[in-house]
């Protein structure tokens, strides 16, 4: 059989199979729209998405911790793990029907296999970048992760961990972080290796919904081990073997933390936590240059202030940012990751 002809079967095959695919949803769809036309569902009800497979998900009932297996309307499409949606429940309680999504807060995206940016969860409310005093951080590392962090709109917390490995005065990481602080960021230190090591992790994580990101090595995982204790909390989670894979497809899972103290976790409402290898390595991806400048905090005012209205603060006479750099207004350091990043970009 020729080349030609071999291609011509397998795209045969494959339309077929994706007729198929299509047919058998219609039904389920057609299904699903008698079953609600009959009464078969509940009412609608709020609930969460803690997990997704293709045309299913797993929703968390508002006021439920044991998920359900729910299916889709036809006419919703892209939902993702930390989406808010309205959903009703069989009457024989096996399973439901997703109805509507809710707004979103806000939504976290990664390029696909095809470079397009897709989302891949919802709703969070900050975005942990994890750093360690070993492999000790670089400035332009951490400024890129806040770069990216700040583009999606969700607020960056930097956790400084292992910090049972750090020298008597800290030195220079001390001086790090606060060049952070000021800026307003806020910095939270942990360590695996002490019974209290988490606590500010936990003040920080309560009643919210986070994710942590971060270069090889920092910690992600064994943070997470600790803060999700009960193997049964993580059924579904990422296997050892997994992690350490380069598996960047497995779905995004939403998990409730447990408090460590049932009083505060009242007050403040428990931490949700969503996590996959694909967000724990979210990064600088697809910015372009006014993304990357206006990702820099300290900048923003600044911008728009230059003799030039094209100015791209690089030697121009009259550059409010230069200017700031000159007055040490910008630490030069930030400065230098801010021309880093742009040339990286360049290159790419
Ligand atoms: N001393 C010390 N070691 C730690 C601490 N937390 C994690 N480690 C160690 O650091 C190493 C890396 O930790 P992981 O949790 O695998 O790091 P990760 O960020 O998940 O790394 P990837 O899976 O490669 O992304 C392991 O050997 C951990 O035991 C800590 O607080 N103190
Ligand atoms: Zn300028």
């Amino acid at each position: 059989m020729s080349k030609r002809n071999l291609s011509r079967q397998q795209r045969w095959r494959v339309e077929k199979v994706q007729a198929e695919r299509a047919q058998r949803a219609d039904r389920r769809d057609s299904r699903d729209g008698e079953k609600l036309a009959a009464g078969e569902y509940g009412p609608e009800q709020g609930g969460r998405v803690i997990a997704h497979f293709g045309r299913t998900l797993d929703v968390r009932p508002d006021e439920d911790a044991k998920a359900v297996r729910c299916h889709l309307r036809a006419n919703l499409e892209g939902l993702v793990t930390g989406d808010r949606v309205i959903w009703r429940a069989a009457h024989d309680a096996s399973d439901g029907v997703v109805v509507a999504r809710g707004e979103r807060d806000s939504v976290l995206e990664r390029p696909d296999a095809r470079g397009q940016l897709k989302p891949v969860a919802a709703n969070i409310d900050q975005i942990l970048i994890v750093f360690a005093v070993e492999p000790a951080p670089h400035a332009n590392l951490i400024d890129r992760y806040l770069v990216a962090a700040e583009a999606t709109g969700i607020a960056p917390v930097l956790v400084l961990n292992k910090i049972d490995l750090l020298p008597a005065h800290g030195g220079e990481l001390r001086d790090l972080l606060a060049r952070y602080e000021a800026l307003g960021y806020p910095v939270v230190t942990t360590t695996t290796e002490r019974e209290d090591g988490l606590t500010a992790l936990h003040l920080r994580l309560a009643g919210r919904t986070s994710v942590f990101v971060g270069q090889s090595g920092v910690g992600k995982s064994s943070l997470i081990d600790c803060l999700l204790p009960d193997e049964e909390l993580r059924i579904g989670a990422l296997s050892k073997d997994s992690r350490k894979g380069t598996h960047t497809t497995t779905t995004a899972r939403l998990y409730t933390l447990p408090s460590p103290d049932p009083g505060d976790a009242a007050e403040a409402g428990s931490g949700k936590l969503i996590d996959s290898p694909g967000i724990r390595e979210f990064g600088l991806g697809h910015l372009d240059e006014q993304q990357v400048t206006e990702g820099f905090v300290e900048f923003r005012d600044l911008l728009g202030h230059c003799r030039f209205r094209d100015c791209r603060h690089r030697h121009e006479p009259g550059c409010a940012l230069l200017a700031a750099v000159e007055r040490g207004d910008i630490h030069p350091e930030r400065f230098a990751s801010y021309r880093r990043i742009l040339e990286s970009l360049e290159e790419a």
